[in-house]
Protein backbone atom coordinates (compact mmCIF):
# COMPACT_ATOMS: atom_id res chain seq x y z
CA UNK A 1 0.00 0.00 0.00
CA UNK A 2 1.30 3.42 -0.89
CA UNK A 3 0.35 7.09 0.66
CA UNK A 4 -2.06 8.78 -1.19
CA UNK A 5 0.07 11.94 -2.54
CA UNK A 6 -1.69 15.61 -3.37
CA UNK A 7 1.21 17.92 -4.83
CA UNK A 8 0.31 21.58 -3.55
CA UNK A 9 1.36 24.83 -5.55
CA UNK A 10 4.14 25.07 -3.66
CA UNK A 11 5.38 21.55 -4.66
CA UNK A 12 5.20 20.33 -1.53
CA UNK A 13 3.76 16.77 -1.18
CA UNK A 14 0.65 17.33 1.33
CA UNK A 15 0.62 13.64 2.75
CA UNK A 16 -2.50 12.34 3.37
CA UNK A 17 -2.11 8.74 5.04
CA UNK A 18 -4.89 6.74 5.09
CA UNK A 19 -3.72 6.18 8.88
CA UNK A 20 -7.49 5.00 9.91
CA UNK A 21 -10.24 4.29 7.68
CA UNK A 22 -13.85 2.60 7.86
CA UNK A 23 -14.54 0.59 5.37
CA UNK A 24 -17.93 -1.97 4.49
CA UNK A 25 -17.06 -4.50 2.44
CA UNK A 26 -19.61 -7.17 1.52
CA UNK A 27 -18.31 -9.69 4.96
CA UNK A 28 -19.09 -6.80 6.90
CA UNK A 29 -18.29 -3.21 7.81
CA UNK A 30 -14.59 -2.89 9.49
CA UNK A 31 -11.93 -0.53 10.51
CA UNK A 32 -8.64 -0.41 8.27
CA UNK A 33 -5.33 1.20 10.29
CA UNK A 34 -2.26 2.02 9.37
CA UNK A 35 0.22 -0.47 11.44
CA UNK A 36 1.96 2.39 13.15
CA UNK A 37 4.73 -0.25 15.15
CA UNK A 38 5.66 -1.25 11.71
CA UNK A 39 6.57 2.06 9.74
CA UNK A 40 8.69 3.16 8.56
CA UNK A 41 10.43 0.16 7.31
CA UNK A 42 6.80 -1.34 6.67
CA UNK A 43 3.23 -0.43 5.81
CA UNK A 44 0.73 -2.64 6.98
CA UNK A 45 -2.96 -2.59 7.70
CA UNK A 46 -4.37 -4.27 9.77
CA UNK A 47 -8.59 -4.77 9.30
CA UNK A 48 -10.44 -4.76 12.76
CA UNK A 49 -13.67 -6.78 12.58
CA UNK A 50 -14.17 -6.66 15.91
CA UNK A 51 -13.20 -4.14 19.13
CA UNK A 52 -10.73 -6.64 20.88
CA UNK A 53 -8.64 -6.46 17.62
CA UNK A 54 -9.10 -2.26 17.97
CA UNK A 55 -8.09 -2.37 21.84
CA UNK A 56 -5.09 -4.42 21.01
CA UNK A 57 -4.25 -2.16 18.26
CA UNK A 58 -4.69 1.04 20.80
CA UNK A 59 -2.60 -0.44 23.41
CA UNK A 60 0.49 -2.46 21.29
CA UNK A 61 0.27 1.72 19.74
CA UNK A 62 -0.79 0.42 16.05
CA UNK A 63 -3.21 3.22 16.52
CA UNK A 64 -2.11 6.40 18.46
CA UNK A 65 -2.14 9.80 18.94
CA UNK A 66 -4.37 11.62 20.89
CA UNK A 67 -6.87 12.85 18.00
CA UNK A 68 -6.76 9.76 16.27
CA UNK A 69 -7.61 7.89 19.30
CA UNK A 70 -10.11 9.90 19.83
CA UNK A 71 -11.53 9.12 15.58
CA UNK A 72 -10.91 4.94 16.88
CA UNK A 73 -12.41 5.02 19.79
CA UNK A 74 -15.92 6.91 18.12
CA UNK A 75 -15.94 4.14 15.18
CA UNK A 76 -15.08 1.58 17.29
CA UNK A 77 -18.58 2.16 18.95
CA UNK A 78 -19.69 2.14 15.28
CA UNK A 79 -18.19 -0.92 14.60
CA UNK A 80 -19.96 -2.36 18.13
CA UNK A 81 -23.43 -1.50 17.01
CA UNK A 82 -23.10 -2.05 13.07
CA UNK A 83 -22.33 -5.46 14.29
CA UNK A 84 -24.20 -6.27 16.68
CA UNK A 85 -21.95 -6.59 19.50
CA UNK A 86 -22.36 -5.61 23.35
CA UNK A 87 -21.59 -1.61 22.97
CA UNK A 88 -21.62 -0.93 26.64
CA UNK A 89 -18.98 -3.46 26.86
CA UNK A 90 -17.04 -1.62 23.37
CA UNK A 91 -17.11 1.62 25.49
CA UNK A 92 -15.85 0.60 29.03
CA UNK A 93 -12.89 -1.70 26.40
CA UNK A 94 -12.04 1.09 24.19
CA UNK A 95 -12.14 3.62 26.99
CA UNK A 96 -9.99 2.29 29.25
CA UNK A 97 -7.70 0.98 26.13
CA UNK A 98 -5.00 3.84 27.11
CA UNK A 99 -5.76 6.14 30.16
CA UNK A 100 -3.86 9.49 29.56
CA UNK A 101 -4.71 10.20 26.28
CA UNK A 102 -8.57 12.34 26.93
CA UNK A 103 -9.54 12.28 23.22
CA UNK A 104 -10.57 8.17 23.55
CA UNK A 105 -12.54 8.63 25.78
CA UNK A 106 -13.82 11.86 24.11
CA UNK A 107 -14.90 10.11 21.19
CA UNK A 108 -16.11 6.68 22.42
CA UNK A 109 -18.53 8.81 24.23
CA UNK A 110 -19.94 10.92 21.70
CA UNK A 111 -20.41 7.58 19.98
CA UNK A 112 -22.11 6.19 22.50
CA UNK A 113 -24.24 9.07 23.27
CA UNK A 114 -25.53 8.91 20.22
CA UNK A 115 -26.46 5.38 20.03
CA UNK A 116 -28.41 5.88 23.66
CA UNK A 117 -30.02 8.71 22.01
CA UNK A 118 -31.37 6.74 18.92
CA UNK A 119 -32.67 4.19 21.16
CA UNK A 120 -36.54 4.90 20.17
CA UNK A 121 -35.52 4.06 16.80
CA UNK A 122 -34.68 0.95 17.32
CA UNK A 123 -31.01 -0.94 16.86
CA UNK A 124 -31.26 0.19 12.59
CA UNK A 125 -31.19 3.19 13.82
CA UNK A 126 -29.14 3.63 16.99
CA UNK A 127 -26.09 1.69 14.84
CA UNK A 128 -27.04 4.76 11.90
CA UNK A 129 -26.47 7.21 14.68
CA UNK A 130 -23.43 6.08 16.18
CA UNK A 131 -21.49 5.80 12.61
CA UNK A 132 -22.69 9.39 11.85
CA UNK A 133 -21.02 10.53 15.21
CA UNK A 134 -18.11 8.39 14.37
CA UNK A 135 -17.70 10.33 10.82
CA UNK A 136 -18.32 13.77 12.54
CA UNK A 137 -15.73 13.48 15.20
CA UNK A 138 -12.91 12.43 12.00
CA UNK A 139 -14.35 15.13 9.90
CA UNK A 140 -14.12 17.53 12.87
CA UNK A 141 -10.36 16.56 13.42
CA UNK A 142 -9.27 17.05 9.58
CA UNK A 143 -11.80 20.58 10.07
CA UNK A 144 -9.44 21.22 13.45
CA UNK A 145 -6.21 20.16 12.01
CA UNK A 146 -6.27 23.18 9.27
CA UNK A 147 -7.13 25.53 11.79
CA UNK A 148 -4.50 24.72 14.10
CA UNK A 149 -2.43 25.13 11.47
CA UNK A 150 -3.23 28.43 10.65
CA UNK A 151 -3.46 29.63 14.05
CA UNK A 152 -0.13 28.06 14.76
CA UNK A 153 1.58 29.73 12.07
CA UNK A 154 0.23 33.05 12.43
CA UNK A 155 2.25 33.02 16.35
CA UNK A 156 5.35 31.93 15.25
CA UNK A 157 5.26 34.78 13.22
CA UNK A 158 4.48 37.08 16.40
CA UNK A 159 7.10 35.50 18.05
CA UNK A 160 9.67 34.68 15.36
CA UNK A 161 9.36 37.84 12.91
CA UNK A 162 11.36 36.70 9.83
CA UNK A 163 10.78 33.16 9.07
CA UNK A 164 13.74 31.00 8.86
CA UNK A 165 13.00 28.89 12.11
CA UNK A 166 14.54 26.15 13.34
CA UNK A 167 11.89 24.29 15.56
CA UNK A 168 12.09 21.02 17.76
CA UNK A 169 9.67 18.54 17.54
CA UNK A 170 9.24 15.76 20.10
CA UNK A 171 7.08 12.34 19.82
CA UNK A 172 5.15 12.62 16.66
CA UNK A 173 1.70 14.72 16.19
CA UNK A 174 1.21 14.85 12.24
CA UNK A 175 -1.19 13.12 9.45
CA UNK A 176 -0.45 9.75 11.77
CA UNK A 177 -2.41 11.23 14.94
CA UNK A 178 -4.79 12.92 12.99
CA UNK A 179 -8.02 12.84 10.49
CA UNK A 180 -6.23 15.55 8.86
CA UNK A 181 -2.27 16.92 8.87
CA UNK A 182 -2.10 16.25 12.77
CA UNK A 183 -1.36 19.25 15.29
CA UNK A 184 2.33 20.69 15.81
CA UNK A 185 3.73 19.09 12.81
CA UNK A 186 0.91 20.64 11.08
CA UNK A 187 2.62 23.92 12.07
CA UNK A 188 5.72 22.88 11.12
CA UNK A 189 4.98 21.59 7.45
CA UNK A 190 2.43 24.97 7.10
CA UNK A 191 5.87 27.10 7.82
CA UNK A 192 7.62 24.72 5.40
CA UNK A 193 5.04 25.71 2.78
CA UNK A 194 5.06 29.40 3.59
CA UNK A 195 8.83 29.04 3.05
CA UNK A 196 9.13 29.75 6.99
CA UNK A 197 10.77 26.72 8.07
CA UNK A 198 14.78 26.80 8.14
CA UNK A 199 15.08 23.04 10.16
CA UNK A 200 13.15 20.26 11.95
CA UNK A 201 15.05 19.05 14.85
CA UNK A 202 13.26 15.21 15.59
CA UNK A 203 13.72 14.15 19.39
CA UNK A 204 13.90 10.64 17.94
CA UNK A 205 11.77 9.82 21.20
CA UNK A 206 12.96 7.03 23.31
CA UNK A 207 11.78 4.17 23.83
CA UNK A 208 8.71 3.46 20.82
CA UNK A 209 11.20 6.16 19.10
CA UNK A 210 7.80 8.43 17.70
CA UNK A 211 9.91 10.46 16.54
CA UNK A 212 13.10 8.97 14.54
CA UNK A 213 10.29 6.24 13.19
CA UNK A 214 7.21 8.55 12.31
CA UNK A 215 7.88 12.21 12.45
CA UNK A 216 10.95 11.85 10.19
CA UNK A 217 8.84 9.48 8.03
CA UNK A 218 6.29 12.38 7.36
CA UNK A 219 9.19 14.57 7.40
CA UNK A 220 10.63 13.02 4.51
CA UNK A 221 7.84 13.01 2.25
CA UNK A 222 6.71 16.55 2.54
CA UNK A 223 10.70 18.02 1.37
CA UNK A 224 11.55 19.86 4.43
CA UNK A 225 14.90 19.94 6.18
CA UNK A 226 14.61 17.59 9.43
CA UNK A 227 17.83 16.52 11.31
CA UNK A 228 16.96 13.28 13.68
CA UNK A 229 18.77 13.62 17.12
CA UNK A 230 18.75 11.67 20.08
CA UNK A 231 16.53 13.24 22.81
CA UNK A 232 19.46 13.80 25.19
CA UNK A 233 21.07 15.71 22.83
CA UNK A 234 18.36 18.63 22.59
CA UNK A 235 20.23 20.42 25.70
CA UNK A 236 23.62 20.86 23.71
CA UNK A 237 21.07 22.64 20.62
CA UNK A 238 19.40 24.64 23.05
CA UNK A 239 22.83 25.72 24.51
CA UNK A 240 24.56 26.25 20.68
CA UNK A 241 21.28 28.44 19.92
CA UNK A 242 19.91 26.40 17.22
CA UNK A 243 16.41 26.12 18.64
CA UNK A 244 14.11 29.02 17.67
CA UNK A 245 10.88 27.10 19.19
CA UNK A 246 9.63 23.97 20.79
CA UNK A 247 6.16 22.55 19.27
CA UNK A 248 4.88 19.30 20.47
CA UNK A 249 1.31 18.05 20.87
CA UNK A 250 -0.70 16.77 23.61
CA UNK A 251 -2.41 14.07 25.07
CA UNK A 252 -4.57 15.32 27.91
CA UNK A 253 -4.65 19.25 28.66
CA UNK A 254 -5.93 19.85 32.37
CA UNK A 255 -7.65 23.15 33.37
CA UNK A 256 -4.95 24.61 34.84
CA UNK A 257 -3.27 24.21 32.06
CA UNK A 258 -0.92 21.76 33.05
CA UNK A 259 0.01 19.60 29.41
CA UNK A 260 0.56 16.21 29.44
CA UNK A 261 2.48 14.50 26.68
CA UNK A 262 5.19 12.05 25.54
CA UNK A 263 7.92 11.48 28.17
CA UNK A 264 10.51 13.62 27.40
CA UNK A 265 8.48 17.07 26.90
CA UNK A 266 8.78 18.72 30.46
CA UNK A 267 12.66 17.87 30.46
CA UNK A 268 12.30 20.63 26.95
CA UNK A 269 10.01 22.95 28.49
CA UNK A 270 12.49 23.41 31.00
CA UNK A 271 15.55 23.72 28.63
CA UNK A 272 12.83 26.00 26.97
CA UNK A 273 12.88 27.86 29.88
CA UNK A 274 16.30 28.50 30.58
CA UNK A 275 17.45 29.28 27.13
CA UNK A 276 14.46 31.81 26.68
CA UNK A 277 12.98 29.77 23.87
CA UNK A 278 9.38 29.51 23.11
CA UNK A 279 8.08 26.19 24.36
CA UNK A 280 4.59 25.73 21.81
CA UNK A 281 1.52 23.53 22.93
CA UNK A 282 -0.57 22.33 19.72
CA UNK A 283 -3.89 20.63 20.48
CA UNK A 284 -7.34 20.25 19.41
CA UNK A 285 -10.21 21.64 22.26
CA UNK A 286 -11.27 18.17 22.42
CA UNK A 287 -7.77 17.28 23.95
CA UNK A 288 -8.59 20.01 27.04
CA UNK A 289 -10.27 18.33 30.12
CA UNK A 290 -11.65 20.71 32.18
CA UNK A 291 -12.72 18.02 34.74
CA UNK A 292 -9.28 17.31 35.66
CA UNK A 293 -8.22 20.16 38.01
CA UNK A 294 -4.73 20.16 37.87
CA UNK A 295 -1.55 18.33 36.06
CA UNK A 296 -1.36 16.09 39.31
CA UNK A 297 -4.86 14.51 38.53
CA UNK A 298 -3.86 13.55 35.47
CA UNK A 299 -3.77 9.55 35.12
CA UNK A 300 0.21 8.95 33.60
CA UNK A 301 0.08 5.26 31.46
CA UNK A 302 2.84 3.14 32.65
CA UNK A 303 4.19 0.83 29.86
CA UNK A 304 6.16 -2.55 29.89
CA UNK A 305 9.23 -2.33 30.65
CA UNK A 306 10.59 -4.36 28.27
CA UNK A 307 10.09 -1.84 25.57
CA UNK A 308 12.84 0.34 27.05
CA UNK A 309 15.05 -2.78 27.95
CA UNK A 310 14.58 -4.83 24.57
CA UNK A 311 14.20 -3.46 20.52
CA UNK A 312 11.85 -5.38 18.56
CA UNK A 313 9.61 -5.27 15.88
CA UNK A 314 6.45 -4.05 16.47
CA UNK A 315 8.13 -1.00 17.95
CA UNK A 316 5.59 -1.64 21.11
CA UNK A 317 3.98 -4.34 23.11
CA UNK A 318 0.59 -4.71 24.66
CA UNK A 319 0.25 -5.19 28.40
CA UNK A 320 1.39 -8.44 29.73
CA UNK A 321 3.73 -8.33 26.49
CA UNK A 322 6.66 -11.48 26.86
CA UNK A 323 10.07 -10.03 28.17
CA UNK A 324 12.98 -11.73 26.09
CA UNK A 325 11.18 -11.49 22.53
CA UNK A 326 13.42 -8.56 21.51
CA UNK A 327 17.03 -7.52 20.89
CA UNK A 328 18.16 -6.92 24.69
CA UNK A 329 19.71 -3.35 25.99
CA UNK A 330 19.68 -4.39 29.02
CA UNK A 331 20.51 -7.45 31.06
CA UNK A 332 17.40 -9.86 31.27
CA UNK A 333 15.21 -8.95 33.69
CA UNK A 334 16.49 -5.60 34.35
CA UNK A 335 13.65 -3.16 36.17
CA UNK A 336 12.48 -0.26 34.17
CA UNK A 337 10.48 2.53 34.43
CA UNK A 338 8.14 3.43 31.57
CA UNK A 339 5.94 5.86 31.64
CA UNK A 340 4.23 6.90 28.62
CA UNK A 341 3.89 10.70 29.67
CA UNK A 342 4.79 13.29 31.74
CA UNK A 343 2.86 16.48 32.40
CA UNK A 344 4.53 20.28 32.27
CA UNK A 345 3.58 22.41 34.11
CA UNK A 346 1.20 25.31 32.73
CA UNK A 347 3.76 28.21 33.82
CA UNK A 348 6.39 26.69 31.55
CA UNK A 349 4.13 27.02 28.55
CA UNK A 350 4.22 29.73 25.94
CA UNK A 351 1.06 29.04 24.38
CA UNK A 352 -1.67 26.52 23.68
CA UNK A 353 -2.50 26.63 19.89
CA UNK A 354 -6.00 25.51 19.38
CA UNK A 355 -8.85 24.89 16.50
CA UNK A 356 -10.43 28.02 18.05
CA UNK A 357 -7.46 29.89 18.90
CA UNK A 358 -4.31 30.76 20.56
CA UNK A 359 -4.26 30.52 24.36
CA UNK A 360 -1.20 33.11 25.84
CA UNK A 361 -0.45 33.59 28.87
CA UNK A 362 -2.03 29.89 29.68
CA UNK A 363 -4.49 30.86 32.18
CA UNK A 364 -7.63 28.30 33.39
CA UNK A 365 -9.80 31.31 32.45
CA UNK A 366 -8.03 31.64 29.51
CA UNK A 367 -8.84 27.71 28.39
CA UNK A 368 -12.27 27.84 29.36
CA UNK A 369 -12.84 30.76 26.85
CA UNK A 370 -10.94 29.07 23.77
CA UNK A 371 -13.11 25.74 24.63
CA UNK A 372 -16.48 27.94 25.24
CA UNK A 373 -15.73 29.38 21.86
CA UNK A 374 -14.69 26.50 20.02
CA UNK A 375 -17.38 25.49 17.50
CA UNK A 376 -17.46 22.24 18.64
CA UNK A 377 -18.19 23.00 22.18
CA UNK A 378 -21.93 22.43 21.99
CA UNK A 379 -21.49 18.71 21.75
CA UNK A 380 -19.10 18.42 25.15
CA UNK A 381 -18.78 19.43 28.54
CA UNK A 382 -15.73 18.90 30.51
CA UNK A 383 -13.74 15.79 29.63
CA UNK A 384 -15.71 15.41 26.38
CA UNK A 385 -18.89 14.14 27.76
CA UNK A 386 -21.48 14.74 25.84
CA UNK A 387 -24.08 17.37 27.52
CA UNK A 388 -26.71 16.04 28.72
C1 LIG B 1 -0.87 15.16 18.81
S1 LIG B 1 -1.30 13.81 19.74
C2 LIG B 1 0.13 12.90 19.57
C3 LIG B 1 0.65 12.62 20.92
O1 LIG B 1 0.46 11.23 21.19
C4 LIG B 1 1.72 10.67 21.46
O2 LIG B 1 1.65 9.66 22.38
P1 LIG B 1 1.57 8.12 21.86
O3 LIG B 1 2.58 7.98 20.77
O4 LIG B 1 1.89 7.33 23.10
O5 LIG B 1 0.15 7.96 21.39
C5 LIG B 1 2.51 11.83 21.97
O6 LIG B 1 2.19 12.15 23.29
C6 LIG B 1 2.10 12.90 21.01
O7 LIG B 1 2.36 14.18 21.40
Amino acid sequence: MGDQYEVSEAGVAALTIPSLRWEEPPEGPVVVLLDQTRLPAEEVELVCTDVPALVQAIRTLAVRGAPLLGIAGAYGVALAAVRGFDVDEAVEALAQARPTAVNLGYGVRRAAAAYRAAAPGGPDAQAAAALAEARAVHAEDIEASARMAEHGLALLGELLPGGGHRILTHCNSGALVSGGEGTALAVALAAHRAGELRRLWVDETRPLLQGARLTAYEAARTGMAYTVLPDGAAGSLFAGGEVDAVLIGADRIAADGSVANKVGSYPLAVLARYHHVPFVVVAPTSTVDLETEEGSDIEVEQRPGQEVTEFSLPYAQGPGAEAGTGIPVAPLGAQAYNPAFDVTPAELVTAIVTEAGVVSPVTRNGLAEVCSTSRWSKSRSGNGMMAE
